[in-house]
């Protein structure tokens, strides 16, 4: 067979907005439904939410039919976890906190075989390589596999350029909750100072002609992220979608004045 065509990486150099959402309840079932009502791309969150590589590959497993795009995110950018999450089948990770221009080397390194980089051979046993299935996944397995580095700290955000200019970075993912409280604004991305930040960040990930990604659940934020120029946006995150719904229609039938949580009686 064929090595599976990332759609994902395909779509950064389109012209058109990559609309996204956050899939954090670390569960086949879940993303499935996700990956059926037609968003472009779907972050499985393996750093806030609780996935394991097993996890995980139920979920790319789950979401293989449909369109929307698989980015697996990795709780760290440790080259034993990136070799797993390759060899169940992600062909597109996002690794947290990068802040050098040297540790977005090591990622690249991590997701390519000698000699262009330290991944080790899982051949037959993988998934990846649809167990043996894909002629020449060795060689050719690079084209299809996109690193998306974030963004998320003051020292990131000033080596910057520097690291989206990293041969084999396909994109920078700013993360505006750690950027703030970074920044010392914490649970306000909406400051000025942060707002400078991140659209510093757009611009020189932009200048070395790489794409640009952030989270924006906020239609205001991500529209004005969009007119930036950013080309993939996560503009939903299902918990929250499930929680707000789950209190609005609540909200509906109860009588005004009653707390939105009571606590439990014993
Ligand atoms: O800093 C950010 O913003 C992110 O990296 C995304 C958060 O981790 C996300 O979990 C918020 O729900």
């Amino acid at each position: 067979m064929n090595l599976p065509r990332n759609a994902f990486k395909a779509a950064l150099t389109s012209t058109q907005t990559q609309y996204g959402i956050w899939a954090g309840f670390a569960n086949g079932y879940a993303a499935e439904i996700i990956a059926g009502t037609g968003y472009d791309w779907m972050l499985i969150d393996g750093e806030h939410a609780p996935n394991t590589v097993p996890s995980v590959l139920g979920q790319l497993q789950a979401v293989a039919p449909y369109t929307t795009a698989p980015v697996v995110r990795a709780v760290t950018g440790d080259a034993n976890l990136i070799k797993q999450l390759l060899d169940v089948g992600a062909q597109t990770l996002m690794i947290p906190m990068v802040e050098t221009a040297e540790q977005a080397q090591s990622l690249v390194r991590a997701m390519r075989y000698p000699p262009h980089g330290i991944r080790g051979v899982g051949g037959g046993l993988t998934r990846a390589t649809r167990w043996d299935g894909v002629p020449d996944y060795l060689t050719s397995a690079h084209e299809e596999l996109c690193l998306i580095v974030q963004v998320e700290s003051r020292i990131g955000v000033e080596n910057v350029e520097a690291i989206a200019s990293v041969e084999g970075v396909d994109a920078v993912f700013i993360g505006p909750a750690d950027l703030s409280i970074g920044l010392g604004h914490a649970g306000n991305p909406g400051h000025p100072e942060v707002q400078e930040r991140i659209r510093h960040a757009v611009d020189a990930t932009l200048a070395a002609g790489k794409a640009c990604g952030i989270l924006a659940p906020n239609e205001a934020d991500a529209r004005r992220y969009q007119d930036w120029g950013c080309q993939f946006i996560a503009v939903a995150i299902d918990i929250s979608l499930l929680r707000q719904s789950a209190q609005a229609t609540l909200a509906r039938y109860r009588e005004p004045g009653t707390p939105q949580t009571p606590s439990r009686t014993y």
